[in-house]
């Protein structure tokens, strides 16, 4: 994705982290010049992310980042475009306040880091840009890709996971978030705690926030998958991330769910698949098998 001005002065980094702040690195600081730049910069990923995703608006602008705790990993090529930089993608995580059924299908409160928003230009997909960006995410969150939950990932996203991280098994979710087999495994009890069923029935919904919104605070009708199908599904929501409200996204197909089956159909995602070997073989050195549940 090629700009007008020179990525490479806005971007030091191979990897630049921005955050509420819109600030990437010292260069940036103090620098409104700039500071405009790289708004229009994460505006165009968003817009070009929606687009992709078929998303009625972008879940993904500058001025959601800067009333958002998230954290936006940007990746750039700086010697494309005659030395100018181009951008290659971006990532955007944040923590959330879940409500999750676990395997045994008992509600459990939670607040992981989720994946809200992952994009690579079009025509620099498929070349491994993508797993560059989570791989440097997760380094910098010191996590595996299993604790995470996914905010109503889209078919290509699942066929990555499935083929980088080995995440195919998904448990069953009544709101859009998706997590997998493990996700339940090796947390702490401060960080899974069971809901109490009057709760339930009384001020907490099991459902989540949701970014990919149009975001109508006024309209309230059913949440996916229980709205009816040519209904707007619209939420109730606020912009903060940690609320409590339902959610659903209105213009995308749902997610698949337990297991994952592969977006086309045409690629054996299944445990014992050669692609899951080979995944396997290549995650082995840095994940905890018993996390994953394969041993
Ligand atoms: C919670 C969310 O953010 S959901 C939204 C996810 N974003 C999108 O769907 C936007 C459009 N897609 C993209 O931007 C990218 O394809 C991403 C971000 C999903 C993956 O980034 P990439 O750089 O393409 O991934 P990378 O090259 O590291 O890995 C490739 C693997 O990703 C998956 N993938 C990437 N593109 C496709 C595609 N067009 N069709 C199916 N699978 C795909 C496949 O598993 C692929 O492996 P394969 O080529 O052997 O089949």
């Amino acid at each position: 994705m090629e700009f007008p001005f020179d990525i490479n002065t806005l971007f030091s980094e191979r990897v630049s982290i921005l955050d509420q702040t819109l600030v990437a690195g010292r260069k940036s600081a103090g620098r409104p010049d700039l500071q405009a730049h790289i708004a229009t910069v994460i505006d165009e990923l968003g817009r070009a992310s929606a687009k992709a995703q078929q998303l009625t608006a972008p879940i993904t602008s500058a001025s959601k980042l800067q009333s958002q705790r998230h954290q936006l990993y940007l990746l750039k090529d700086a010697e494309s475009n005659g030395g100018r930089g181009v951008v290659v993608g971006f990532l955007k995580v944040g923590y959330k306040k879940l409500f999750l059924l676990d395997l045994q299908g008992v509600h459990i409160e939670t607040e992981p880091l989720c994946v809200l928003d992952f994009y690579i230009a079009e025509n620099l997909q498929r070349h491994g840009y993508g797993q560059e960006l989570f791989d440097f995410m997760l380094q910098h969150k010191n996590l595996e890709p299993v604790l995470m939950a996914y905010d109503r990932p889209s078919p290509k996203f699942l066929s990555f996971l499935a083929k980088h991280y080995c995440l195919t098994r998904s448990v069953p979710q009544v709101n859009n978030f998706v997590v997998f087999e493990g996700f339940f495994l090796n947390r702490s009890a401060a960080q899974l705690r069971k809901v109490p069923l009057k709760k339930l029935d009384g001020e907490i919904k099991p459902y989540s926030l949701m970014e990919r919104e149009v975001v109508r605070q006024e309209q309230r009708v059913l949440p996916w998958p229980f709205a009816p199908p040519h209904s707007p599904q619209r939420l109730v929501s606020s912009q903060y991330s940690h609320s409590l409200s339902v959610g659903s996204s209105p213009s995308r197909a749902p997610p698949r769910v337990a297991p994952v089956s592969a977006p086309g159909g045409n690629r054996d995602q299944s445990p014992q698949s050669p692609l899951i070997d080979r995944c396997r073989a290549r995650r082995t050195s840095s994940l905890n098998r018993s996390q994953l549940g394969f041993d």
